[in-house]
């Protein structure tokens, strides 16, 4: 299912696509605004307008963020802030998925990833879980993340994994239906430029803290879900790890 979510990316298309549990998806790139915003829908009139001022805005909450993310890990507020802003990728999901009987033989989504440095969310229902991989005494659970209206849930991607050098943990999710209606979220992905690699800085490396990844791009990622099927649980971040 999500490659082929994915493979409209890949050809830069924009089209509803449907996928295997039923939902359908919108993908498309956001940054820079002018070079993709005449392949968007054209209707509903308006779309173009106010999903491209939404994209400019959460561009900038993500350098914000990511700004936030590299200072915690000692590395300056700009660490990243040229290759997010000007080169960086925003790719905007809009996800809808109908209610479904019998919600629950059936994911909305199937856990995994994202391949980003963050992704910025908008849902209009709760429907999203995260796996906390701490609870009962390690063992895992699946959380509700509660719906809360006007608010932007975060995600760590796979990419800041890499750049955290394993400090922060990229979030596993899933998605579930709604017995009686349509949810409807945004999911906004930011990351580097298509062929720029995301490695582990030099600052985060001594004898204690060896290299923990290889480093990627984003075509990197594409060319993983090529090979790989995401609905079955295969992660990127998996062939990422460098092996003790
Ligand atoms: O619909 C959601 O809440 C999550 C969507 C998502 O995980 C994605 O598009 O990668
Ligand atoms: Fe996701």
């Amino acid at each position: 299912m999500c490659t082929h979510r994915f493979g409209t990316v890949r050809v830069s298309r924009t089209a509803w696509t449907r996928s295997n549990s039923g939902g359908i998806f919108l993908k498309h790139y956001a940054h820079p605004l002018h070079r993709w915003i005449h392949l968007w829908p054209e209707n509903p009139p308006g779309y173009r307008e106010k999903m491209g001022k939404f994209c400019e805005e959460v561009k900038e909450l993500s350098i914000e963020i990511m700004g936030a993310i590299t200072e915690s890990l000692g590395l300056g507020r700009d660490y990243l802030s040229s290759r997010m802003d000007e080169n960086g990728m925003q790719v905007m999901t809009v996800n809808c998925y109908p209610p479904c009987p019998d919600p629950e033989t059936a994911l909305g989504l199937p856990p995994h990833s994202d391949y980003s440095c963050i992704t910025i969310l908008l849902q209009n229902l709760a429907g999203l879980k995260i796996f906390d991989p701490m609870a009962h005494g390690g063992a895992g659970s699946w959380v509700v993340v509660p719906q809360v209206p006007g608010v932007l849930k975060v995600h760590i991607g796979d990419h800041v994994e890499v750049l955290s050098n394993g400090l922060y943990k990229s979030i596993v999710h899933k998605v579930t239906l709604n017995e009686e209606n349509t949810r409807i979220s945004l999911a906004s992905l930011h990351s580097l430029g298509m062929d720029d690699k995301m490695s582990v800085p030099c600052e985060l490396v001594n004898d204690e803290n060896p290299v923990r990844y290889k480093e990627s791009s984003f075509n990197d990622f594409l060319d993983f879900l090529v090979k790989n099927d995401i609905s079955q649980g295969d992660r990127f971040i998996d062939t990422l790890r460098i092996k003790d």
